[in-house]
């Protein structure tokens, strides 16, 4: 039998990472949790035991803990990118690195009191090779959305099986997970977010939507249009439906006003919207 090692890659997941910066009586507190991932010189490790090649996984944690110490927690693709760097930089057996990270929001509530955002997480994803070449795919997830009316969903394929009443007005709600590709280098990664998020919310909000799928489309789009910083954005839409409650049997009627909120199952509606002349995504998406 003849076998040979394919794709690999090794890091440390989820290193939970909270650095307060203590610029005199006002604190600010950033709540990251950080991924890291290289490849290069593997093969000796895996074939025959050899580490030499290995820069041990406690060490990029380390690393992580080291860099909040001496650089900050600032934007978190920078942070990233300065991870991602470092490692390909400092030792010639890795070759690419791959660093994501996600950021949990806090709210001030004094000048050194906090609460927790609610579930909205901010990601990100960069990778960085021996080239130098590097790429960044910005991020948020679980961003919770409801529109009340100004939803429709009919004319779809009906067959034996089809049970679905068409709708003219229902609630569309979903938990947004968006990732967008930057094109190269952006100025500013808290601007860009914000403009991002705000395309997003506004698109979702100003779609009279026939599907879901229509509002997808929709949210890519204004996305692409107000950030001419970045050139493809994934999203993934679960339908979280709101079912019309039957409440004839007690002599109420129910004109949209009383919904089973289904945990599931739930439509899970995913797609790419990016510019026509985007150029190649190589690794960004891995
Ligand atoms: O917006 C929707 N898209 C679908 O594809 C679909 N399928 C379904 O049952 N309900 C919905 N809603």
């Amino acid at each position: 039998m003849s076998v040979k090692l394919g794709p690999n890659r090794y890091g440390k997941a989820e290193t939970r990472l909270v650095h307060v910066a203590r610029e005199g009586p006002v604190h600010r507190v950033k709540d990251v949790n950080v991924s890291t991932s290289l490849s290069g010189d593997t093969e000796a490790v895996h074939l025959t035991g050899d580490n030499a090649a290995v820069l041990p996984t406690d060490t990029q944690k380390n690393t992580a803990y080291a860099f909040a110490r001496k650089h900050g927690v600032g934007q978190i693709e920078e942070f990233a990118l300065l991870l991602a760097r470092h490692f390909v930089t400092s030792h010639p057996s890795i070759h690419h690195a791959r660093v994501e990270i996600e950021e949990y929001g806090w709210n001030r509530a004094g000048p050194h009191s906090f609460v927790r955002d609610g579930g909205e997480v901010r990601t990100c994803v960069v990778h960085h090779d021996r080239q130098g070449d590097s790429t960044v795919v910005s991020g948020l997830q679980d961003l919770v959305v409801l529109n009340t009316t100004g939803s429709e969903f009919h004319g779809y394929i009906v067959d034996e099986y089809t049970t679905l009443p068409p709708t003219r007005d229902r609630v569309l709600a979903t938990a947004v997970t968006a990732r967008w590709r930057h094109t190269g280098e952006t100025a500013s990664y808290a601007q860009s977010y914000e403009r991002t998020r705000q395309a997003l919310l506004d698109a979702f909000a100003g779609t009279h939507s026939r599907s879901l799928q229509q509002t997808l489309y929709a949210m890519g789009e204004r996305a692409l249009t107000v950030c001419p910083e970045i050139c493809e954005v994934r999203l993934a839409l679960p339908n979280k439906h709101h079912l019309v409650v039957d409440l004839s049997p007690f002599g109420l009627d129910n004109d949209n006003e009383v919904f089973h909120a289904a945990d599931r199952p739930y439509g899970l509606i995913e797609g790419s919207v990016l510019r026509e002349d985007a150029p190649d995504a190589r690794f960004a998406w891995e």
